[in-house]
């Protein structure tokens, strides 16, 4: 077993287990929605498939109108009309123009557009008060080329991804299965909210909000309850959880005579590694218990969180083959001081704004058992080993919040 990591020797050893294949399953769109596409995908069709009109207008040809304007106008013949999806059948002669309408083709004859808003029309007339221009002819195949791959394996759909999907014509699409995550709350002090909290009880928020960013992260959350800190009750949960991708833990990993998980972990399992330099998150375990990756969470709120978000969600993207990585830095001015640690990579929790640049403020009291900081926080401010940020320095800040 290793101990005392650094935190990228910590993920980079978390990444090596993630190298399960997932299976492939083949969805209507709506439903792919938030998964994360199996296959690349080449357009099906050209779009527009012809060149066609970005406005409402007349089409005509572009040197009979070239002399138009609001003093001397030029009068066309209107020969028809193309509104979308209704091709002008006909050929566009001089002195003629076709009424189309935004998304129609082109007709033949034609090279330039005037828009209706610089026209009046009088019976089977056109007067033009401008010259028409191809600038609004949109040309074939301007956003989609057919056989072009515009999508690919690991990309996340998303709405734009969705719509392009099926811009290019598919009606269904591979995606990955979402990676299964069991979640097991240890804990003889944890309560479910809505039962009576006894005497030095604490509400299980744990399993809530590691429900929450495994759903993020584009896992299956799978609920496995709590359990006391007892060994026995903590192997027989695991026994009767279905097949998973990977075990996350919380609490019951420290230092303390009743921290079980650790101790289950190290008879029936293979430690791989325990204890992380960072805070909060310090006694973070990883573990292999058969087959499985277990994600040994430290019990307290903010620590849990944390962990599963720094390594946690890391290797559900590595599973899931993203293209994106699990979260980005940027960089932020601090307009409140954050304290590091001497020999600890230290995340503290910060409030990330735009003020004419990137701003971010602490939210306060940073202890690792107030929640509160990762409900109102978006963002962790990252301080590495020795350092202190005062107010007006630059820091690397990591929004909690989704960003491709
Ligand atoms: N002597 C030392 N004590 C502690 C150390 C240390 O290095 N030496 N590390 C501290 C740090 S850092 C952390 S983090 C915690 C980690 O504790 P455990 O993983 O062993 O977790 P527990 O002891 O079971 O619980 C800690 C804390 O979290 C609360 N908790 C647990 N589960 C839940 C839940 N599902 N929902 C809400 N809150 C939960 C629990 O009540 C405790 O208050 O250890 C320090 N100690
Ligand atoms: O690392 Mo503990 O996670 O500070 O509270
Ligand atoms: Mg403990």
């Amino acid at each position: 077993m290793r101990t005392n990591l650094s935190v990228e020797e910590a993920l980079s050893l978390v990444l090596e287990e993630a190298r399960g294949e997932l299976s492939v399953e083949e969805l209507p769109l709506k439903e792919a929605y938030g998964r994360v596409l199996a296959e690349d995908l080449a357009s099906e069709v050209d779009h527009p498939d012809q060149d066609d009109t970005a406005i409402d207008g007349y089409a005509c040809r572009q040197e009979d109108t070239r002399s138009a304007s609001p003093e001397s106008p030029v009068r066309l013949r209107v020969i028809g009309e193309a509104p979308a999806g209704r091709p002008f059948p006909g050929e566009v002669g001089p002195g003629e123009a076709v009424a189309v309408y935004t998304g129609a083709p082109i007709p033949k004859g034609a090279d330039a557009v005037v828009r209706v808003e610089d026209t009046r029309r009088e019976g089977e007339y056109v007067l033009l008060f401008a010259p028409a221009s191809p600038k609004d002819i949109r040309p074939k195949g301007d956003d989609l080329k057919k056989g072009e791959v515009y999508l690919k394996r690991g990309d996340l759909l998303t709405p734009g991804r969705l719509g392009l999907a099926a811009a290019m014509g598919y009606p269904r699409l591979k995606v990955f299965r979402r990676p299964r995550v069991g979640i097991l709350s240890t804990g003889d002090e944890v309560v479910e909210p809505g039962e009576p909290l006894p005497f030095g009880g604490v509400y299980n928020s744990n399993a809530y909000s590691l429900w929450g960013l495994v759903l993020e992260a584009g896992g299956e959350p799978v609920l496995l309850g709590k359990v006391p800190d007892d060994p026995e009750a903590v192997l027989a949960r695991l026994k009767e959880a279905g097949p998973l991708d990977l075990l996350l833990t919380s609490g019951g990993v420290s230092m303390g005579e009743y921290d079980v998980v650790r101790k289950v972990l190290e008879r029936h399992g293979e430690v791989v590694f325990w204890k992380v330099r960072q805070q909060p998150g310090g006694p973070l375990l990883f573990a292999r218990l058969g087959g499985l990756p277990v994600l040994g969470l430290p019990g307290n709120p903010v620590s849990s969180m944390v962990t599963f978000f720094l390594y946690g969600r890391p290797f559900l993207f590595r599973l899931l083959r993203r293209t994106e990585p699990p979260y980005r830095s940027l960089r932020a001015r601090a307009l409140t001081p954050f304290r590091g640690a001497v020999d600890k990579k230290v995340f503290r929790r910060g409030v990330l704004s735009f003020e004419g640049e990137l701003v971010v403020r602490t939210t306060g009291n940073q202890s690792s058992g107030v929640l509160r900081s990762m409900a109102v926080g978006n963002a962790l401010v990252v301080l590495p080993p020795g350092q202190d940020v005062r107010e007006g320095e630059e820091v690397e800040a990591i929004p909690l919040t989704f960003v491709l």
